[in-house]
């Protein structure tokens, strides 16, 4: 029996943080990593999607370099081998970084293999047993692969296993149509494949505004992406050219043969192998564990940070439980989950940047609200960029001024959006954001504008 003071299950985004500033408290602090460190952020999430659409916006611009009087001669190819390569260092560099300062820590022991509770405060790994008056589970999840009539018989990629191919699938079907469904949509037809998505619900990211989901939808066909919503019935067998589909879409059979296909229906939580009944720590049906205000489990002494805990599934809200944790824990500053204000974009081109509520949802609570709405093509970066497609809007408490949420659909939405999540967080009205002066010539620049022309939000 090996004992530390504190040990963390899952080298995610929040516990090597945690780990390194439990080792500074002079805690003797051990970190448990059965695949990767770094988690699925860095190895097979936001680093390597995030590095292949560089690569792929950087196909589109070149395409398109002649409407900006950059004439290329000869045809834009895309050499799937130096895309993967430009990943897999990207993806080399984190891993290697987050590796080198765990193992730079004093007091901090890294553990490699699979942890599993034997008790409250013990966890077994590699036949060794550790005991620790602190857990933090970092456990983070995987792709969901649920029961779809003929999938068992086919190849199939999940946003994982996708991104180690290095060549270009002619015709790719996605099932799922939000995050990583659409951005691996865009991502591929950039490169130069046929892309089909199949998704079951009325409209594609179905959590946000119908109009949000129609206007990404827009984006996407105008690429030559094909939507189908709606789809019911989905079979899939083999087929010679690679993989055969049929569905009902609408009650309406549809047949599709294509060359890959790549399953984005969501993800779960890695909990079902980690002993928690023998911990008595509670999950909820879907695998959740769950967690106070303060990311603390039922039992003493265990907390659950990242996406297992089902309080956020973005790495900024991951990131978010490492400070929460360490503030009541370490600093005597209490912070709680609660206080955290929802913010997320979709990085498809242009991205779609959230935070707060949805007018659906602000409608539904019955607030008297205003919004201010403005078309990408009123702002002068995205005219002179070429770049108009989208919309932003902010609705904001009629009556204590405070901005509720905003959904920014535009070139740079994603930076821009701090604006508003930063004056959300202050607890400040709109009025700040509107005096203050903003650069030109920059998307933020429209802002204040933008929330200088409000009108009642209706239904
Ligand atoms: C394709 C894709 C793109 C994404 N893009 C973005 C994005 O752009 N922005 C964003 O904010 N989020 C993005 N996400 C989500 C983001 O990656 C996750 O929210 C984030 O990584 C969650 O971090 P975590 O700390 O909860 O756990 P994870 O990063 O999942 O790490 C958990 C770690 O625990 C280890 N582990 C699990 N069980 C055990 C065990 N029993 N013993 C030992 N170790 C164990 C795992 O091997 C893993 O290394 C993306 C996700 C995917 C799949
Ligand atoms: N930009 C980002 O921050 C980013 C990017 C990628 C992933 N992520 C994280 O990964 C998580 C998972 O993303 P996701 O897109 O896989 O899951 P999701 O849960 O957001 O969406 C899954 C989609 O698949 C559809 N679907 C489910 N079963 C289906 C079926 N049989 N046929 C057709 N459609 C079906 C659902 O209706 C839904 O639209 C997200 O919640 C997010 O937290 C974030």
């Amino acid at each position: 029996m090996q004992n530390f003071d504190s040990v963390v299950i899952g080298a995610g985004q929040a516990g090597p943080a945690l780990a390194v500033r439990l080792a500074q408290s002079g805690r003797k602090t051990a970190i448990i990593e059965r695949k990767l460190m770094g988690g699925t952020c860095v190895n097979v999430g936001c680093t390597p999607t995030k590095t292949l659409i560089a690569s792929a916006r950087a196909a589109h611009v070149a395409r398109h370099a002649s409407e900006f009087g950059v004439m290329i001669s000869g045809p834009i190819e895309v050499d799937m081998q130096r895309v993967k390569a430009r990943k897999d260092a990207v993806v080399k560099q984190s891993n290697q970084g987050l590796t080198d300062w765990l193992k730079s820590t004093p007091n901090l022991e890294i553990i490699e293999g699979h942890a599993r509770f034997e008790s409250a405060n013990t966890i077994k790994v590699n036949q060794a047993l550790l005991q620790a008056k602190e857990i933090f589970i970092n456990v983070g999840g995987r792709p969901s692969v649920p029961k779809i009539d003929g999938l068992a018989d086919v190849k199939f990629f999940t946003s994982s296993s996708i991104l180690d191919i290095d060549y270009l699938p002619r015709h790719l079907i996605i099932i799922g149509g939000s995050y990583i469904g659409l951005e691996f949509a865009q991502m591929y037809r950039r490169f130069g494949s046929q892309v089909t998505v199949l998704e079951m619900g009325p409209r594609l990211i179905a959590r946000e505004d119908a109009a949000v989901s129609l206007a990404v939808q827009e984006v996407l066909q105008n690429e030559g992406i094909a939507v189908h919503l709606n789809v019911a019935d989905l079979h899939i067998a083999k087929h010679a050219n690679g993989v055969f589909v049929s569905a009902n879409v609408d009650a309406q059979p549809i047949e599709l043969t294509g060359s890959h296909l790549l399953l984005a229906v969501g993800r779960q939580p890695n909990t079902d192998d980690l002993g928690l009944d023998l911990a008595g720590v509670k999950s909820n049906d879907r695998g959740f564990i769950e967690v106070d205000d303060q990311l603390r489990t039922n039992v003493q002494g265990i907390w659950t940070m990242g996406d297992a805990n089902g309080r956020g599934a973005f790495t900024h809200t991951a990131w978010n439980d490492f400070e929460i944790v360490a503030a009541n824990l370490l600093d005597k500053d209490p912070r709680l989950v609660n206080d955290r204000i929802a913010t997320y974009a979709l990085f498809i081109d242009p991205p779609l940047a959230r935070v707060g509520l949805t007018e659906r949802e602000v409608l539904a609570s019955g607030k008297p609200a205003l919004v201010g709405r403005m078309s990408m093509a009123r702002v002068g970066r995205a005219r002179e960029r070429s770049e108009t497609q989208g919309e932003m809007s902010v609705i904001v408490d009629a009556e204590s001024k405070k901005i509720l949420g905003a959904a920014l659909l535009g070139i740079e939405a994603d930076e821009v959006i701090h604006c508003i999540v930063d004056v959300m967080t202050a607890g400040a009205p709109y009025t700040v954001i509107q005096r203050a002066v903003h650069i030109h010539p920059t998307v933020s620049e429209l802002i204040p504008t933008l929330l200088g022309n409000l009108k009642p939000l209706t239904a």
